[in-house]
């Protein structure tokens, strides 16, 4: 059976209204997601990966501007096939048919999305409320097999409690639950584990990998942390500056890199033969959106940056079927410039790894 495509985003731009001027926080996004598979979009602080998944949800604040753009998502409806342009449709229509029925997000901090004053089961059971009149027996079975779907023991006891009775591992559980509790076909995950220690990041990266093997849900997952996305993605865009500037499979990611920022944050995830004291920093800091006029942003950080990037922003350049790059480092006249050789052997070395426990 051949791949399906749910959601299709083709040149996605956005911009906000600020007091300095207009942010082009977004610029001429695409991003393709298939039934039962992640999609991990990284990129560091402000490159905008929230702004991204927020557009796709409907969650638009005040100042922001769509300059272009199609989200087209594909779904069944009565046993049929029929798709919509998500940036087309009112916020109610989002809010009744596709939010949290369709399309579900678990965000970085379970207390924020948590209602204190709330059981844990009267949010699990919610949804099903307002989107499905399920009745409450049925409402209350399902919340039931979802806690123990996302590992929740002695479920008849928790469905009475409030988040503050909980460690915020489980809380996180709880929201994945509350996401879940409608069968959505896409789980959007900004930065879950954030908030969490690190036994725990691993193990709720685990269960979500465990609950989209059983469900085939699609998940888009972002992150700053290029390891976590070793662990959880099909597919990886890399982020900068609003636009995807490297895209490929998790392979042509690790293991072929070609945008000198994606070398960047691979040279600077920590691994277990790295000291923290020598991890690499990708030198500066991104730029202030505010402020760009022309060229590419990466520019003034980037050492094998070459004169045209001053003026010109680099086309996308195709490398094989499934691995693209924005950078005129891939065009034909370019100088033919290698990864350094320190990445080099660490991605050499990943690989090793990685082949011992295949
Ligand atoms: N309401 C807003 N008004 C002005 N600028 C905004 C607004 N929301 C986001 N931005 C800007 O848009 C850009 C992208 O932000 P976004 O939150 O998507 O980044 P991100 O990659 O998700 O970062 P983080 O990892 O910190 O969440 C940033 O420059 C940010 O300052």
């Amino acid at each position: 059976m051949g791949r399906k495509k749910i959601l299709e985003m083709r040149d996605l731009s956005v911009s906000f209204r600020t007091s300095q001027g207009s942010v082009e926080a977004i610029r001429g996004v695409n991003l393709d997601l298939y039934k039962g598979e992640t999609l991990a979009i990284v990129g560091e602080s402000g490159s905008g990966k929230s702004v991204t998944v927020k557009t796709i949800m409907g969650i638009l604040a005040n100042n922001q501007k769509l300059n272009s753009g199609v989200i087209d998502y594909k779904y069944e409806q009565n046993g049929q096939m029929t798709s919509i342009d998500l940036l087309k449709i009112s916020k109610k229509e989002m809010r009744r048919k596709f939010n949290g029925k369709r399309i579900a997000m678990v965000f970085q901090d379970p207390m924020t999305s948590l209602n204190p004053t709330m059981t844990i089961g009267d949010q699990i059971m919610e949804g099903m409320f307002i989107h499905y009149k399920t009745p409450k027996n049925e409402a209350r079975q399902k919340a039931l097999s979802l806690l123990e779907l996302v590992g929740i023991n002695n479920g008849e006891e928790r469905l009475g409690q409030y988040p503050h009775q909980l460690s915020g591992g489980m809380r996180q559980r709880i929201v994945i639950a509350i996401a879940l509790a409608c069968d959505p076909e896409i789980l959007i995950c900004d930065e879950p584990t954030t908030a969490l220690d690190v036994t725990i990041q691993a193990k709720i990266l685990e269960l979500i990998k465990a609950i989209q093997e059983k469900t085939g849900i699609a998940v888009i997952y972002i992150t700053h942390d290029l390891g976590v996305v070793a662990k959880v993605a099909d597919y990886v865009n890399v982020m900068y500056a609003g636009r995807i500037i490297e895209r490929g499979t998790v392979d042509d990611i690790f293991y072929d890199p070609k945008h000198p920022y994606t070398w960047g944050l691979l040279s600077a995830m920590p691994d277990v033969n790295t000291k923290s004291d020598k991890l690499y920093a990708i030198p500066g800091n991104p730029p202030n959106l505010a402020h760009h006029k022309q060229g590419d942003p990466f520019y003034v950080r980037n050492e094998y940056a070459l004169n045209i990037d001053k003026r010109i922003d680099p086309p996308v350049f195709q490398v094989s079927d499934t691995h693209y790059v924005a950078s005129w480092l891939m065009h034909n006249n370019a100088p033919k410039i290698e990864m350094p050789p320190e990445l080099q052997e660490r991605l050499e070395r990943m690989k090793l790894e990685a082949s011992q426990y295949d």
